[in-house]
């Protein structure tokens, strides 16, 4: 079942498309012909039970699993990804639930790792750091999502998780220029810092990003998220807005919704 949004334009064209998407690990068929529609700009909230498929959907967008049959659609053209490396060059960003970030870099490190600037000019430069253009930039990006930490060069390992989760989103905003999927990224976080990353999200769907987020607190989504997918036993079985949705009528969607592929 497909619910359409008032807010997309009939004719949008999403900026991710998965459809029917297999995956198998060993005996366990992960996803059984997942279809996915993320569009630019919006919220996309992926639900599902335990073992639903969820972080494996997450996974094949971002380059991390390779599907075994279906196809994968970025901005209406067939794309095979095969790395996160090649993800992240087509604009797909992730963003763990773990904190992924090298734990003794510096903010501004983090935000470049694999990345950095190179100075540009005479020959006795080449090799070295750019590193207040990497400052600058990563200032940028963190006032963009109004996110503050102490210190852009001290090590990661110094802030807050909220502090860290924030710095993982915006990293993911700065490089993406397509699409952010983002697993429980609140999962490991205390309320307040729960908050700050929430406004980081909504400030990356804001800059026409589309944003899959993947979340077992479905009265949060219902609220923040803009539309919601519900996943069951491998297959995307529901994608509503959640405008004037009730809990109650996403749970009798996930209960009846067994063997009805969206
Ligand atoms: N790398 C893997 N190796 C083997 N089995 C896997 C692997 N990744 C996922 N699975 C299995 O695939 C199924 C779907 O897992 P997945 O993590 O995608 O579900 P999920 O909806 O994200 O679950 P949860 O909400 O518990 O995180 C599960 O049965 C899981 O055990």
């Amino acid at each position: 079942m497909v619910v359409t949004d008032d807010k997309i334009a009939a004719d949008a064209v999403p900026v991710i498309e998965t459809r029917l998407i297999a995956k198998s690990f060993g005996h366990v068929q992960a996803l059984r012909g997942a279809s996915l529609l993320a569009y630019p700009g919006e919220v996309l909230a992926l639900i599902g039970d335990n073992g639903a498929g969820k972080s494996t959907l997450s996974n094949v967008i971002a380059g991390i699993h390779t599907p075994d049959t279906g196809e994968l659609y970025l901005r209406g053209e067939q794309v095979t990804v095969s790395s996160v490396r090649h993800a992240r060059e087509l604009g797909i960003e992730i963003v763990y639930q773990d904190l992924a970030q090298a734990p003794d870099l510096s903010v501004v490190q983090n935000f470049f790792f694999g990345r950095e600037l190179l100075v540009k000019g005479p020959l006795r430069l080449i090799g070295r750091l750019n590193e207040a253009e990497m400052k600058q930039k990563t200032i940028e990006a963190m006032s963009l999502l109004g996110a503050q930490v102490p210190s852009l060069t001290a090590p990661v390992s110094a802030l807050s998780g909220g502090q860290r989760q924030a710095i993982a989103v915006a990293r993911a905003v700065m490089w993406a220029t397509s699409a952010i999927v983002m697993d429980e990224p609140t999962a490991a976080l205390g309320t307040k810092q729960t908050a700050m990353v929430y406004d980081a999200v909504r400030a990356a769907a804001n800059r026409n990003l589309a944003v899959i987020l993947v979340s077992h607190d479905i009265p949060k989504m219902l609220e923040f998220a803009d539309r919601i997918a519900i996943m069951r036993h491998g297959q995307v079985v529901a994608q509503m807005p959640t405008q004037g949705l009730e809990l109650v009528d996403v749970l009798t969607t996930m209960l009846s919704a067994e063997g009805t592929a969206a």
